[in-house]
């Protein structure tokens, strides 16, 4: 039987760069792990593309996904609603690969609950001065957009303490490593060491 992928989930507070570094982690290519595509139901940025950066959708099929039990998690988010499509998640976790969530807090927690044994992810900004500054200049969004997400980024920071791993945004390259890092360890735990050669163990 071949031995379930690791779940790993990256989130944090709005504009502390999990877009970024997401990014970054898998345009490195050095990774063996699959990117979950998230539903969303906001506009289509320029140079994003459906099926890739989102599977973009209106509210009446969110929703009618939300019922049938589709998603692993979903959340409303500035007026719009992201979740993870579930089948995707448990199809590629049973083939053995591992699967990366890049979703905001309340999402993680749903996931949190629903899938304990995955790996959770924390990313802080070096301080607020800068998660501030972050926000502004990421200039995709209207201004009273902006507040919101300030507000709400200060609620999320106290989410914290219920993630397994934190790691400071502070370089890009220096939080991917950090992450790469841990998914390796993760890799290396006993138990999952032990259950890969069990075969082996037995017959000891
Ligand atoms: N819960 C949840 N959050 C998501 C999902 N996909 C993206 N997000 C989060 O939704 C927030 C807004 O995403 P987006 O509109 O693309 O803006 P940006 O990532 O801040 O540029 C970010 O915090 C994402 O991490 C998802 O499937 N579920
Ligand atoms: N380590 C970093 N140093 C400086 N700026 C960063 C860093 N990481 C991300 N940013 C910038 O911060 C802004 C928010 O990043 P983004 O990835 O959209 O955040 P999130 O997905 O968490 O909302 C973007 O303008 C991005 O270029």
């Amino acid at each position: 039987m071949t031995e379930r992928g690791i779940l790993i989930v990256l989130s944090g507070p709005s504009g502390v760069g999990k877009g970024t570094v997401r990014k970054a982690i898998f345009d490195s290519g050095e990774m063996d792990f699959a990117y979950s595509i998230s539903m969303t139901t906001r506009k289509m940025r320029a140079g994003e593309k459906d099926g890739v950066d989102y599977f973009f959708r209106s509210k009446e099929e969110f929703e009618a996904l939300i019922e049938s039990g589709g998603l692993l998690e979903y959340a409303q988010y500035v007026d719009n609603y992201y979740g993870t499509p579930l089948k995707y998640v448990e199809d590629t976790l049973n083939s053995g690969q591992d699967v990366f969530l890049e979703i905001e807090v309340n999402g993680a927690m749903q996931v949190r609950s629903k899938m304990p044994e995955g790996v959770f992810i924390f990313l802080t900004p070096p301080d607020i001065k800068e998660l501030k500054s972050r926000i502004m200049h990421r200039g995709t969004d209207e201004m009273a957009v902006v507040e919101k997400r300030l507000e709400k980024a200060v609620e999320e920071i106290k989410m914290m303490r219920y993630y397994d791993y934190a790691v400071e945004n502070d370089k890009v390259e220096n939080a991917v490593n950090k992450i790469k890092h841990i998914i390796e360890s993760e890799h290396l735990k006993v138990p999952r060491v032990v259950n890969q050669y069990r075969k082996i163990i037995e017959e000891m």
